[in-house]
């Protein structure tokens, strides 16, 4: 029996040799997410608003249906150079087996030349509850409605209902 602490084991797929020095890691102990890399033969120009699948070279089996991925964009390279993901943020399922993409995409207002192997974007291991649904005629009583009798709920009170300040 693995340890209840003991951290969730990937298996992972190397589909291009070059990666074999270019694994993912965390950087540092308290690292939430592993740098995600380009899998490039040639730097890669983004004109202001392209967007393009970019390869990684790594498919990652989950396999467990209580994990999931996301691919986040890097704080750095979004807010100083606009390249963000053209998916906003990817989620990779646990039954995934390919390889994993980036969609890279250049919000800014320049040219931005990725170079191969580039730290691009990030994996992060996150927990998931998978539901069922249950159909119902009605939700509990005194849950629907928006709070405008001050009942202390939200209802169905939403998009800014509470006001701005
Ligand atoms: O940034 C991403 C997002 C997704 N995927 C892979 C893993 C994921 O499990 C699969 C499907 O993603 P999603 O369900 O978000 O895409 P979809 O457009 O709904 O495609 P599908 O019909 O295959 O579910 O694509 C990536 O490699 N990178
Ligand atoms: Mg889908």
């Amino acid at each position: 029996m693995p340890h209840p602490d003991a951290k969730p084991r990937l298996a992972v797929k190397l589909l291009d040799e070059r990666l074999r020095d270019h694994m993912p890691r965390y950087a540092t102990e308290g690292s939430a997410g592993m740098d995600l890399r380009a899998l490039l033969d040639a730097p890669l120009t983004l004109e202001p608003g392209q967007c393009e699948l970019v390869q990684t070279g790594l498919a990652i089996h989950i396999a467990d249906p209580g994990l999931a991925g996301l691919i986040l964009p890097r704080s750095g390279l979004g807010h100083k150079h606009g390249i963000v993901l053209g998916n906003l943020v990817g989620l990779i399922d646990s039954d995934y087996q390919g390889e994993l993409m980036i969609s890279v995409w250049n919000r800014s207002q320049s040219d931005f030349t990725l170079q191969p192997f580039e730290r691009l974007a990030q994996y992060v291991l996150v927990p998931v509850v998978q539901a069922e649904l249950e159909l119902v005629d009605d939700f509990e009583p005194g849950r629907h409605g928006n709070d405008k009798q001050g009942t202390g709920q939200r209802g169905t009170g939403g998009f800014g209902s509470s006001g701005r300040h």
